[in-house]
């Protein structure tokens, strides 16, 4: 028997659409796995009534495949579902360490991430690996064709949860098909001052970065409060705000000090727009952890 903790993921950071992502020290799914002759999957925890058992529709059931390693799996979901932070590759992630131990794949963290990616295109269509690498390798990471490349990073983070759900599939529907030069150009030096900011654990890059002027007005309006949700982060403090992953979560980097503002202000915002939510005050973190075998 394996026992993993993998970490919710923030995708995109504003300016990386489908390239940045970073591992949050918290929230996180446990995933146990144990050999059988065949697969079956149990699921409890937060949202675990709207996450399918059937191995051939939850995220696990294609890292089984992909590794060829049938067993019997529970997932304890610390992750709700069609959050933003990465629900859905929480768990493959989670899956693809515990199973390559379980069944000694020999695979390197780095060869595991497209494995946990099939996962992804169960749910939303696409094979993203911009929320099971972070998952897997943890720090702040940069998928491309090429591979996954990633860095420890120190950055404060306030990542708030209105209580609505927006599923990964409907959000890539609003993305739009072309950019300009000029959207172009402004993507790429903030995607660049972002990277820079990660690689110096620099709070204040990091938030300058996060600006996307393509995607992410896209996804705003999909966010009831946004506007203000991201005004009073900044007003408490915040670096940078943006839609985390496909979104409904909101993502601020910020000072220490000032990450319980924060949290509070962007509580406040969705409340006054009559949407209940939470804040995980929280942390670029590591990858996934065995905790258990
Ligand atoms: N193991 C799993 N954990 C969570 N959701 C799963 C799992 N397997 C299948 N799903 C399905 O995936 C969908 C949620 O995935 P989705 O990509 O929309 O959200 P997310 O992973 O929280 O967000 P994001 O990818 O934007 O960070 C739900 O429909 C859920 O039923
Ligand atoms: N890059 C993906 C992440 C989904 O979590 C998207 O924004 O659609």
């Amino acid at each position: 028997m394996v026992t993993v903790r993998a970490p919710a993921t923030s995708a995109n950071l504003g300016s990386g659409f489908d390239v940045f992502g970073a591992a949050l020290s918290r929230p996180a799914d446990v995933v146990t796995v144990e050999r059988a002759a065949e697969t079956t999957i149990e699921v409890t925890g937060v949202g675990a009534q709207y996450i399918p058992e059937d191995p051939e529709k939850n995220t696990v059931g294609a890292v089984v495949e992909a590794l060829d390693a049938p067993a019997r799996i529970h997932i304890d979901k610390g992750v709700r579902p069609a959050s933003g932070l990465g629900s859905s590759a929480a768990s493959a992630a989670g899956a693809a360490v515990a199973l390559n131990r379980l069944y000694d794949r020999g695979l390197s963290r780095e060869e595991l991430v497209p494995i946990a990616a099939e996962g992804e295109a169960v749910v939303s269509g696409v094979a993203h690996s911009d929320n099971v690498a972070p998952s897997i390798l943890g720090g702040f990471t940069v998928t491309t064709a090429e591979g996954t490349r990633s860095v420890d990073a120190a950055i404060p983070l306030v990542v708030c949860l209105p209580d609505v759900a927006v599923s990964t599939r409907d959000a890539r529907r609003v993305v739009p098909e072309t950019a300009s030069m000029e959207e172009l150009v402004e993507t790429v030096g903030n995607a660049a001052t972002l990277a820079v900011g990660m690689c110096r654990s620099d709070t204040d890059l990091v938030g300058l970065g996060m600006d996307d002027p393509v995607v992410t007005p896209e996804r705003a309006r999909l966010i009831t409060g946004y506007d203000d949700v991201r005004e009073r982060a900044f007003d408490a403090g915040a670096t940078g705000v943006t839609v985390s992953g496909a979104g409904p979560a909101v993502i601020a980097a910020c000072r220490e000090r000032d990450r319980r503002d924060v949290a509070a202000e962007m509580l406040d915002a969705f409340a006054e727009a009559g949407i209940e939510s939470r804040a995980y005050q929280t942390r670029i973190g590591r990858g996934s952890t065995v905790l258990d075998e």
